[in-house]
C-alpha cells in the first residue's frame, strides 16, 4: 500500500518540481531584457560562452558590455545565475542606477547591499562599513566622516609626498636599468604605504622590494588578494571550501597582526591624552584631536573591549584595502592614457608649469606644495581633474551591488515609462556599460577625451538649474565610479587628492613606455603612429582583469624614461 502511494507521489513530486523550475526559468522575470535561458542552467552556460569567445581572463563587465550590446542595449538586464548565485539585474542606465542608489520611503539609507558582498569578508571583516546597514552604517559614517573632511585631507600632503618621493626613487632605478615593471605594482605599493600612514599611522614599507625587507604584513595581505584573482573566483565559497578555508587562515593571521598594532596604537594613545589633560589642566594649547581611522574608530575609550578591538581591526581592513587598491589603478590607467595621447601630457605638463614654476625636479614641486599655499596649489588643477575624470569615466575600478529582500516591491522606471520590481535579484549598477553611455557621451563614448570635463566644476547635483550654473554638460548619474547617494565612496576626495600630487611629482620627470599588451604600433622609422583621434595606435588592446577590482590584465607592464 505505501509503496504504491510512492509510487503515485513520485511522479506528482517530479511534475511539482519541474513546474516550478519551469516558471522560475522562463516565467518569473519574462518580463526583463534578457537571452534565452536553458531550463536547467538559466543564464550560466550563455554567459560561460560569452566568456570563451572573449579575452583571456577578461573582466565579467565586459562579457556584461557585449551581452547589453547583443540585446540592443537595453537600459537593464536580467541574468539568472541560479543554482550558482542569486538572480542578477544588471542596471545599464545611469537613470535608472540613481533610483537604485538615491534613498527612498521604502529604503531611507539606500537599497540594502547584496549579500554578494561578504564574498569579500575575508579581505574587509564581518564588521566592515561596506557590510553595515541601515542606522547601524549610518552611525559608522558619522563617526569617519571628519577623517575626510577637506580640511583635514590637506593635512595629508606631506604623508602622501614623503610616500611618492619613494615611489620616485623606484622610478629612477627602473629608468637606469632599462629594465620593464609591472606599473600596477608600484602604483598599489605607494597607495598601500599612503594609506597605511594615513589610518593609523603606521608605515607598511610596501614599496620595500621583498629582498630589502617589505613587511611581513604586506605579503600577508598580497597572498590574501592573490587568491581572489583566480578563475575559480567567481563561484561562491560553499563550490570551493579548501579556497575559503585557505583564505579565512590567512585572514586570520593578518587579524592577529592588526590586533597587535592596535594594542600598542591604543596604549600610546592613553599616553597621549593623558598628555593632552595635563597640557589643558596647565593652560597650555594641546594639539586638536586627531582624525586618523584608527583614532576615529576607538574614540577615546579607556578600555580596550574584545568588541572594540574586533570592529576597529575590520574598519582598519576595509579602508587599507577600500583606500589602496582602487587609487593604484587609477594611477596606472592614468599613466598609460598619457603615454599614448601626446596632446594630453602635453596639456598636462603644461598645467604643472603654470602652477609649480618650469622646475620639473620632484623635491622641488613637493618643496612648493609643502608652503603655506600649498593647499592653493592643488586646487589650481582644471585640465589634470579632468584627466582624472576620464580615466574613472573609462576604467572604473569598483561597482556597487544591491539587493531589496523579496516582497519589498522595489521597483524601477525606466527612460520610456516602463516598470520592474527587482526584488529578490542582485541589482548591479554596471559602472563600465553606464559611463560609456553613447546617448550621453556621444560618438566619442569609448574614447579618451579629458576636454570633455573642463567646466565642469560640479559636485554630484541633480538640480537643472545648478547643473547649468556648475557647467554640467552630463547628467550626474552618468558618472558614478565612486557611486553616488548617501554610501557613495567615503575616500574620494581623498583619491582624487593623492592623484594630483603624484602626477605633479611624477608627469614632468618621466616618460612611461609601455610594454606588451597595449604598447605602441610603430611605423618603419620607429616612430608612433597618431590615429585621427590624437591618441597614438596601439598593439593589441589592453584591458582589465577582476581579482576583487578591475585592474590592468598584465599588471600595466611598462618601461620609464628619464627625462632631462
Ligand atoms: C579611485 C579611487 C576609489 C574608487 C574608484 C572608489 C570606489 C568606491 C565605490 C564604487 C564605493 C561603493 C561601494 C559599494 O557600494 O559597495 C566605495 C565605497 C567606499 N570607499 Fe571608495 N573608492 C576609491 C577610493 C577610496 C579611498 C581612498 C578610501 C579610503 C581612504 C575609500 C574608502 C571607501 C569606503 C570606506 C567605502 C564604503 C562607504 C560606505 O559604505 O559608507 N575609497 N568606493
Amino acid at each position: 500500500m505505501v509503496a504504491n502511494l510512492v509510487l503515485l507521489a513520485l511522479p506528482l513530486l517530479a511534475t511539482y518540481l519541474a513546474a516550478t523550475l519551469w516558471h522560475r526559468r522562463f516565467r518569473q522575470w519574462a518580463n526583463f531584457p534578457q537571452l534565452k535561458p536553458s531550463l536547467l542552467w538559466g543564464h550560466l552556460q550563455v554567459i560561460h560562452e560569452y566568456t570563451l569567445r572573449a579575452k583571456p581572463k577578461i573582466h565579467i563587465d565586459a562579457v556584461f558590455a557585449q551581452i547589453a550590446k547583443d540585446l540592443g542595449s537595453p537600459p537593464l538586464m536580467y541574468l539568472d545565475l541560479r543554482p550558482v548565485s542569486y538572480p542578477m539585474v544588471v542596471i545599464n542606465s545611469h537613470e535608472i542606477a540613481e533610483q537604485v542608489s538615491r534613498v527612498s520611503k521604502l529604503f531611507p539609507w539606500r537599497t540594502p547591499k547584496s549579500p554578494t558582498m561578504w564574498d569579500l569578508v575575508r579581505v574587509i571583516g564581518p564588521e566592515s562599513i561596506l557590510l553595515r546597514q541601515s542606522e547601524d552604517w549610518k552611525q559608522l559614517r558619522k563617526r569617519f566622516n571628519p577623517g575626510f573632511a577637506p580640511q583635514h585631507l590637506m593635512t595629508l600632503l606631506g604623508c602622501i609626498c614623503d610616500k611618492t618621493m619613494i615611489f620616485v626613487d623606484q622610478l629612477e632605478r627602473y629608468a637606469r636599468s632599462g629594465r620593464e615593471f609591472p606599473l600596477n605594482k608600484l602604483t598599489i605599493n605607494l597607495t598601500f604605504d599612503i594609506i597605511g600612514a594615513i589610518t593609523m599611522d603606521v608605515d607598511f614599507d610596501a614599496q620595500q622590494s621583498e629582498s630589502s625587507g617589505q613587511g611581513e604584513f604586506i605579503k600577508l595581505y598580497d597572498r590574501l588578494l592573490n587568491m581572489y584573482g583566480t578563475e575559480d573566483s567567481r563561484f561562491p565559497w560553499w563550490m570551493y571550501p579548501r579556497r575559503e578555508w585557505r583564505r579565512y587562515k590567512l585572514s586570520k593571521q593578518i587579524d592577529r597582526r592588526l590586533e597587535d598594532m592596535i594594542r600598542q596604537k591604543h596604549a600610546e594613545q592613553q599616553q597621549q591624552q593623558q598628555q593632552r589633560k595635563q597640557q589643558q589642566e596647565g593652560g597650555e594649547a594641546g594639539k586638536g584631536k586627531p582624525r586618523d581611522i584608527l583614532s576615529l574608530s576607538l574614540q577615546g575609550s579607556s578600555e580596550l573591549s574584545r568588541e572594540l578591538l574586533a570592529e576597529t581591526r575590520d574598519q582598519l581592513k576595509t579602508f587599507l584595502f577600500a583606500g589602496h587598491d582602487t587609487t593604484g589603478i587609477l594611477l596606472a590607467w592614468l599613466f598609460y592614457e598619457l603615454s599614448r595621447s601626446p596632446h594630453v601630457l602635453k596639456a598636462v605638463r603644461g598645467e604643472l608649469d603654470a602652477v609649480f614654476g618650469p622646475d620639473p625636479d620632484p623635491g622641488a614641486v613637493r618643496e612648493k606644495l609643502m608652503a603655506p599655499n600649498g593647499e592653493e596649489l592643488i586646487n589650481k588643477m582644471p585640465y589634470i581633474n579632468s584627466v582624472i575624470k576620464e580615466v574613472l569615466r573609462l576604467r572604473p575600478p569598483a561597482g556597487t551591488a544591491r539587493m531589496a529582500p523579496p516582497g519589498t516591491g522595489f521597483t524601477v522606471r525606466t527612460p520610456d515609462g516602463q516598470s520592474f520590481c527587482l526584488d529578490g535579484a542582485i541589482i548591479y549598477n554596471c559602472a563600465t556599460i553606464i559611463q560609456r553611455d553613447g546617448t550621453v557621451y556621444g560618438d566619442t563614448a569609448d574614447d579618451f577625451v579629458p576636454e570633455r570635463w573642463l567646466g565642469d566644476k560640479s559636485i554630484g547635483s541633480a538640480d537643472a538649474e545648478q547643473n547649468e550654473a556648475a557647467g554640467r554638460k552630463f547628467p550626474p548619474g552618468a558618472w558614478r565610479p565612486f557611486e553616488r547617494g548617501p554610501r557613495n565612496c567615503i575616500g574620494q576626495d581623498l583619491a582624487t587628492i593623492e592623484a594630483r600630487v603624484i602626477v605633479a611629482l611624477v608627469a614632468r620627470r618621466y616618460d612611461f613606455v609601455k610594454v606588451g599588451l597595449g604598447e605602441l604600433d610603430l611605423e618603419e622609422a620607429g616612430r608612433p603612429i597618431l590615429d585621427e583621434k590624437g591618441q597614438y595606435k596601439t598593439k593589441p588592446e589592453l584591458y582589465n582583469t577582476q581579482q576583487v577590482t578591475a585592474k590592468p590584465v598584465d599588471g600595466m607592464m611598462m618601461k620609464v624614461r628619464r627625462l632631462a
